[in-house]
């Protein structure tokens, strides 16, 4: 899988999930992941196949966060796996040979996920995050540089990434980079993907 740059996340945003998938289509931006922990299957079921209508045929990726059976249902292209959800393994059982990201906080964590080929690896928090409940320690630039230069599928960079420090990840080599805050928090979504849609595109 080729690198993707800017990864959205949406996480209680701030203007509509619609808003936010058309804007990401028309932006073109590559990798869109829904993740909410507290609403109701229905709503999440309704809400997939919302971004999936969206974004279907598009150059931007469905990812389904945690929930394989609601991956299935919603016809995502990715579905996204952290250390405490199902396996890998438990999860093709359910969504065949959808594309799967795995989640990493520590170098080991990296090597055991690259035995299992996802098709790319989260690497974070790279600093200090809230947006994440039980966040691990944050993996700081070193290890992120680390990790890039040892995997041989995209790297996500993610976790506390915001303006201020978008250079330092960007020097660090990092070419995909998820944020939750910067683009939830925020009424003027589409803007802000303008605006890293730009700055990641131009390095
Ligand atoms: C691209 C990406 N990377 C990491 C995560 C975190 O997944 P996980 O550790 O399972 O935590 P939750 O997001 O489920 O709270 C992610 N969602 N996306
Ligand atoms: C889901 C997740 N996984 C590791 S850090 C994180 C939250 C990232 O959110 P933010 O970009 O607002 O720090
Ligand atoms: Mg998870």
């Amino acid at each position: 899988m080729e690198d993707f740059g800017l990864y959205i996340i949406i996480t209680n945003p701030q203007s509509s999930y619609r808003s936010i998938a058309e804007s990401c289509v028309e932006r073109g931006v590559k990798m869109l992941q829904l993740r909410e922990k507290s609403l109701s299957d229905k709503e999440l079921i309704r809400l997939g196949k919302e971004i999936r209508d969206i974004t279907r045929g598009s150059e931007t990726s469905f990812v389904m966060n945690d929930r394989a059976d609601i991956a299935a249902i919603c016809e995502a292209d990715f579905l996204h796996l952290g250390q405490d959800d199902m396996s890998m393994e438990e999860a093709r059982k359910i969504v065949g040979d959808m594309k799967i990201g795995l989640s990493t906080h520590s170098i080991q964590q990296v090597k055991e996920a690259l035995v299992q080929k996802p098709d790319y690896i989260g690497f974070g928090p790279v600093y200090p995050t809230n947006a994440k409940a039980r966040p691990d320690q944050p993996v700081g630039i070193e290890q992120l540089k680390q990790v890039l230069n040892m995997a041989t599928i995209p790297v996500v960079a993610i976790g506390g990434i915001f303006p201020e420090n978008i250079q330092t990840i960007l020097s660090a080599g990092a070419k995909n980079i998820a944020m939750v805050r910067h683009f939830m928090q925020t009424d003027q979504f589409d803007e802000r993907v303008l605006e890293f849609t730009n700055l990641i595109n131009k390095k």
